[in-house]
């Protein structure tokens, strides 16, 4: 049978802040075109594994291979240069700019290698950018919303704004921190639809999660993190029947 192709490799990760073993022996392949879920109780170290992976922190030791690229070592903007956007649990966003500017401003940035303020006083001539920001924001419904302030959007708003300021990039590989946390159940759903739209074009993601109903909607394959480790790894209904996964819920804050 074909291999499918590994896009990102966790290979013998590693981390400890002082005495506590936040990731031991993490080895995760996330391989193109699905969407791996990331799951485990509270403090199991999921945000920690998210943060190795985009460069905000260093493993203690092991490393991260990004399409045959080793990303340990690299800057948090190089490693989105190289293809891959996260979308926060916190959403990112200038407060005081139109819904539109927000979502043009990371296309400029990986245009132009970086951000620069300067950017932000030549917006409205960059036609072309902001073409592919509309169509962007047609595509997570937000385009009748393009002139409001961004910092006046409903939260579940905000965090389709901020997919639409990742799918600017076009990403190679997607990052969702809890892209449903906070949302009203109507919301969620309407966020569940949008992640399969992506996952119909083969973008490749990896989502943490907390809700087993987006979990379950959305996923090819699920990790589950416990005290920093990998205790169950595999399709949804071979980790929904592991007795070790229902333990670790059971004996966690879930
Ligand atoms: N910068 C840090 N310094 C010290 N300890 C940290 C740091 N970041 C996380 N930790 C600890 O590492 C462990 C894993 O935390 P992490 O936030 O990765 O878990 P999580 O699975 O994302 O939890 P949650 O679901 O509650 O967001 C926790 O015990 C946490 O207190």
């Amino acid at each position: 049978m074909a291999q499918n192709n590994v896009v990102l490799h966790v290979a013998d990760v590693h981390k400890r802040f002082g005495g506590l073993h936040a990731l031991a022996d993490i080895d995760l392949q996330i391989e193109e075109g699905k969407t791996h879920a990331i799951i485990g109780p509270n403090g199991a170290g999921k945000s920690t594994l998210l943060n190795v992976i985009i460069g905000k922190l260093p493993p203690t030791s092991g490393q991260v291979v990004f399409d045959g690229t080793i990303l340990t070592g690299r800057k948090p903007y190089q490693i989105n240069q190289l293809g891959i956007a996260r979308v926060f649990q916190t959403p990112e966003i200038f407060a005081d700019l139109s819904v539109l500017h927000n979502v043009m401003i990371p296309a400029l940035a990986k245009r132009d290698g970086m951000f620069r303020l300067n950017m932000l006083r030549t917006l409205d001539s960059e036609t072309g950018i902001r073409a592919e920001a509309e169509h962007m924001l047609e595509d997570v419904g937000l385009i009748n919303r393009r002139h409001m302030q961004a910092g006046s959007l409903s939260r579940g708003d905000k965090r389709r704004m901020e997919l639409a300021m990742c799918l600017i990039q076009h990403p190679r590989l997607l990052l969702l921190d809890e892209p449903t946390a906070g949302m009203s159940r109507h919301d969620t759903n309407t966020t569940i639809d949008l992640l399969k739209k992506i996952k119909a074009r083969g973008m490749t993601k990896v989502i943490i999660e907390h809700d087993m109903h987006v979990v379950f909607s959305l996923a090819d394959k699920i990790s589950v993190l416990a005290q920093g480790r990998i205790i169950a790894d595999g399709m949804p209904d071979q980790v929904r029947g592991n007795p070790k996964v229902q333990e670790a819920y059971l004996g966690g804050a879930h």
